[in-house]
């Protein structure tokens, strides 16, 4: 797929284009899909995501060409496929759904073949690949690729689905509702390592929820849908619930909104605030003025490598006895690393003495607090980082 590149205005390559797609099935007075114009740049996660019935899956069928448009076109790799042979679109095209499609007479590695041997691969070089799909999505080949799919968990059923629909390499994948069946612990597990492995493969997605709590987590652009795959709102997740268009994606995205968008910040993303702190050995009555002049609550005590260690009012102050100062005091709680989001943050703030964040950095080392302000600017749409 070597064919000129398609820029859209921000320079980004579009890989899929859908050009006012419509679709009434036969029968039916109101198309299924009326008029949708969506494009996708290569190498992201685009989600749609809209109630039951609202066209979802009948777009994700005509991009593949299960299901044959009643007009509109459809570029891929700016190839019109719109009337290109079905079969080997297909081959190009990743296709995951909720209840895996696996084979059942077949094995997973027969499974995971299918689209390598339609391509005409070597047996040594099929064989390769399945292996390698198979550690790829977590299941050790030795074990799995002569087990059939009944002997599989919902989970593992899942990955075996991801892991034929990257059979021959596609460069698009169409996953739809590819979690909706699994419990939400396995549902979150698979998530991340499907995130983890995108970070890897930078695929093109399409992917269908109607959970936006999944499409925020999954997307990088979120396409909210209206009855007939009418667009009410085609953004990024934090644009999305940080200024809903209307009323409709303000009803889907919920009363939890705010809490959501604390979900999409690191704390690593934030300039914390400043506190005061002591070292091992600061004298105590220097940190008691220091505390005094502060007007704070309470001294951060640092051990020798910056590590936050306790927290130090003037009544431990007082009652110290002659021990470090990193072991006097009540124990810093709500440690926060980099990667914590603010969600997390404000989950271990709830239950802290001091309803503060300590932040650090990989290494364990004190950068700053976080504290409420910061979470209320950041659910408000501000920067939330003057605190003091
Ligand atoms: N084969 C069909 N023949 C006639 N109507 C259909 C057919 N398939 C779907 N529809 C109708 O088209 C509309 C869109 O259905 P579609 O399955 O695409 O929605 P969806 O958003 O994927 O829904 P869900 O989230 O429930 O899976 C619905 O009104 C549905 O009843």
């Amino acid at each position: 797929m070597t064919s000129p590149t398609l820029p859209d205005t921000d320079g980004r390559r579009v890989m899929i284009k859908l050009e006012h797609l419509t679709k009434v099935y036969p029968g039916s007075a109101k198309p299924a899909v009326d008029d949708l114009s969506l494009d996708v740049y290569e190498g992201e996660i685009v989600i749609l995501v809209g109630p039951s019935g609202c066209g979802k899956t009948t777009t994700m069928k005509m991009i593949n060409r299960i299901i044959e448009p009643t007009s509109g076109r459809i570029v891929i790799d700016d190839a019109d496929v719109t009337r290109a042979n079905p079969d080997l679109l297909r081959r190009r095209i990743g296709y995951v759904i909720q209840q895996t499609g696996l084979f059942p007479h077949r094995t997973l590695a027969q499974n995971i073949a299918t689209v390598p041997k339609l391509l005409g691969w070597d047996p040594d070089r099929v064989r390769a690949r399945v292996d390698e799909l198979l550690e790829l999505v977590n299941l050790d080949p030795a074990i799995y690729r002569d087990r059939y799919p009944k002997h599989l968990s919902g989970g593992q059923a899942q990955r075996v689905g991801v892991a034929r629909a990257l059979g021959g390499d596609p460069e698009v994948m169409l996953m739809d509702e590819p979690f909706g069946a699994l419990d939400p612990i396995t549902r979150e597990r698979l998530q991340s390592e499907f995130l983890r492995l995108q970070a890897e493969l930078h695929k093109t997605i399409v992917f269908v929820t109607h959970d936006i709590d999944e499409a925020i987590r999954m997307g990088d652009r979120i396409a909210i849908l209206q009855e007939g795959s009418t667009i009410a709102q085609f953004d990024t997740p934090e644009r999305i619930l940080a200024a809903p268009a209307n009323d409709f994606v303000a009803e889907f995205v919920g009363s939890g909104a705010s809490l959501r968008q604390l979900g999409l910040t690191r704390v690593g993303e934030l300039k914390p605030a400043e506190w005061v702190t002591v070292g091992p050995d600061t004298p105590r009555q220097e940190a008691i003025e220091l505390l005094r002049r502060d007007g704070g609550p309470a001294l951060l005590a640092l051990d020798a490598d910056g590590r936050p260690r306790r927290w130090l009012d003037l009544t431990a102050l007082h009652n110290f006895n002659g021990q470090p100062l990193d072991q006097a005091g009540v124990p810093a709680a709500a440690i926060l690393t980099p990667q914590a989001t603010l969600h997390d943050a404000l989950n271990e703030m709830i239950t802290a003495d001091y309803a503060l964040g300590v932040a650090v950095d990989d290494q364990g080392r004190y950068r700053g607090v976080i504290d409420i302000q910061t979470l209320n600017g950041t659910a408000r749409g501000g920067s939330g980082q003057d605190l003091r």
